[in-house]
């Protein structure tokens, strides 16, 4: 078991009854209303039980007493009689009662559905936006991913434990008032009964204690499964897993997983099996030792017919509910206890934020960004990315990186969109530290397209659109920014055009070649009004002549921007202004590209390796 996993006891379980306040505020905030009618319902219809076995008894000892009291001994004279009218009153009640029950029973369930289904939207909501607030880093750390999961499992797996807490509240109030009842008649029975109940409790709280420790030290697990199934059967996977024949070995994996939890599991369970049912052997027990001390007071006088019903269907019903209402009270602090993972979820705050007093983005950038002795290291990773890194980036240049994979060019990028701060040194923007600005303007004034970015299953125009999303119905800009990245050629072959799916995670959606995305892609960036434009190179699947092109109007589109580019084409870097070759995280030497063929060097060694490819 890890180390946070919490321990298999009645502590933990206990404690987690602390989340029921505040998973109850949520309910709340989902919808007021409802949360009110629902209260309202349940409390009526907790008080229906009771009322009903208490008219039940007044019929039964009115029956009895009419019965001795040696009446008329027809229908029509005791109609006449009068004497049976009070009886008939009695059953129209009980009657109406009955009615009454079942109405409320539904509307309870319609309520509940209702006041379900908006909970789950209203925590959808919170945990997408409190995703969105948080750090790059949180998403690429494993056991952040794990409590990730976890807590978006909440959303859909916890949403019965408000109709259990509803339930448990309503039988709570049934209770007490069986319970006020039996008081009248001897205290001890209710004592007894509860005597009775108190083991079942704790082996019920016990084993919840162990099914949660197990599940929760199982994430990870738990989580791999997930992929291996994913990987097994997706569009996206289903070429390799063909050519390369991974099938068995997915399966396997994914079999060696789910039997360790299997067998796991079974061992609580089986121990569950056999140690409640002494338990609740004992609760048996002493529901009947009380119903025969009712059975005698009946026979020796001291209690009526009607009494007599009324005390065993009230024990009947009170053994029922505190069975269930100790049970569930188990199970639900077991639920609470999964909500840990949630709150959890809501209470982990972003690193990167904006200050209190942001500055505004200069506009237009005067002088431009520098690097000044930046060092980074990824986290959990021992060597930098990035170190001594000093470099500019003056406003309105084209300027492009160049180095060996893993020379730290992306790592830059995100560091310029400020994904991550560095750990060492700073980053300047017309002279001020990049944290000292306001972070939603900072990513709306870089415009970057990453290598790998996202291919989202919507229409071609929202591909474009994602660029600047607010301009999603604004479709000459898309248009054009489509021409400019050379997409509309694309867009013109698809039978749909701009409102074509693409992609092919559902029915309507067409796929695209690699080279055809990049170009969705690289309009993202022309719907920006960036003021530093970054291509990470996204266009490695595009052929020489459509990257060359594509870089040449890029350059020129990009006039009096400040532009980044990314390639590991030499055709394509030439046209930078400037050149910065990194190696091993460190700029290793700048320049034009006729300055930096002229002198010997890593890219005058690399561009000759690369001429020599198309000698
Ligand atoms: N998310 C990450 N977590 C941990 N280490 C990372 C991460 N991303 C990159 N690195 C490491 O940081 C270093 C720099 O990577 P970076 O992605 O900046 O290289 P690059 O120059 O863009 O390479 P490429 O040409 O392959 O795209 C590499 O050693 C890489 O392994």
């Amino acid at each position: 078991m890890p180390p946070d996993a919490p321990s298999a006891n009645f502590s933990a379980r206990w404690a987690a009854l602390k989340n029921i306040p505040p998973f109850l505020s949520m309910v709340w905030r989902a919808s007021p209303g409802l949360t009110m009618a629902m209260v309202a319902l349940r409390l009526a219809r907790a008080l229906m039980p009771v009322a009903m076995l208490w008219v039940g008894k007044l019929i039964i000892d009115r029956v009895v007493a009419l019965s001795a009291s040696g009446g008329p001994d027809t229908l029509a004279g005791w109609w006449d009689s009068g004497l049976a009218h009070p009886l008939i009153g009695l059953v129209l009640l009980e009657l109406a009662l009955a009615v009454a029950q079942d109405i409320l029973g539904r509307l309870v369930s319609y309520t509940d559905a209702l006041l379900q289904e908006k909970l789950v939207i209203d925590i959808s909501i919170r945990l997408m936006d409190h995703a969105a607030g948080l750090d790059l880093a949180s998403f690429e750390d494993a056991s952040f991913q794990d409590r990730l999961d976890r807590a978006r499992r909440q959303t859909m797996g916890r949403i019965p434990l408000l109709n259990q807490i509803m339930q448990q509240l309503q039988d709570v109030v049934t209770v007490l008032s069986f319970a006020v009842g039996l008081l009248v008649y001897n205290p001890w029975l209710v004592v007894l009964l509860a005597l009775a109940l108190i083991p079942s409790l704790f082996g019920e709280m016990h084993f919840n204690a162990r099914t949660y420790a197990l599940n929760h030290a199982r994430a990870a697990d738990r989580r791999e499964r997930d992929y291996l199934r994913m990987i097994a059967a997706t569009a996206e996977t289903a070429k390799e897993v063909k050519i390369f024949g991974l099938s068995p070995w997915l399966r396997d994996r994914y079999l060696t997983l789910a039997r360790r939890f299997y067998v796991e599991n079974r061992a609580i369970q089986r121990r569950q099996l056999s140690v409640m049912a002494l338990l609740t052997a004992l609760g048996t027990l002493a529901y009947y030792g009380a119903f025969l001390w009712i059975v005698a007071r009946t026979l020796t006088g001291q209690l009526s017919i009607g009494d007599l019903t009324f005390l065993s269907g009230s024990f009947l019903r009170l053994r029922g509910l505190l069975e269930g209402l100790l049970s569930s009270f188990s199970s639900m602090a077991g639920q609470a206890m999964f909500l840990d993972d949630l709150f959890d979820f809501f209470t982990a705050t972003p690193a990167i934020a904006s200050p209190t007093e942001p500055l505004p983005i200069p506009q237009p950038i005067v002088q431009g960004f520098r690097f000044e002795d930046v060092g980074f290291r990824y986290p959990g990773r021992e060597d930098w990315a990035v170190r001594g890194m000093t470099l500019d980036l003056r406003a309105g240049e084209t300027v492009a990186l160049v180095g060996e994979n893993g020379a730290g060019k992306t790592t830059i990028v995100k560091l310029l969109a400020r994904l991550y701060d560095p750990d060492e040194g700073r980053i300047t923007l017309d002279g001020r530290d990049l944290r000292d600005y306001d972070l939603d303007q900072l990513r709306a004034t870089v415009g970057v397209i990453f290598q790998d970015f996202v291919r989202y299953a919507v229409t071609a125009a929202e591909n474009i659109a994602i660029g600047r999303i607010e301009a999603r119905d604004d479709r000459p800009r898309i248009v054009s920014s489509a021409e400019r990245a050379l997409a509309d050629q694309v867009i013109a072959k698809l039978p749909q055009g701009y409102d074509q799916m693409v992609g092919k995670r559902f029915a309507r959606g067409l796929d695209l070649s690699g080279g055809e995305w990049q170009k969705l892609a690289i309009a993202r960036a022309y719907m920006r009004d960036a003021q530093l434009l970054v291509l990470d190179e996204p266009t490695a699947a595009l052929d020489a002549r459509a990257e060359f092109e594509v870089f040449q109007r890029f350059r020129d589109l990009t006039q009096g921007r400040t532009a980044l580019l990314i390639s590991h084409r030499f055709s394509s870097v030439r046209m930078a202004d400037r050149i910065i070759v990194l190696e091993g995280g460190r700029v290793q030497d700048q320049g034009s590209h006729e300055e930096l063929v002229a002198r010997p060097g890593r890219y005058a060694e690399l561009f000759e390796l690369q001429a020599q490819g198309y000698r």
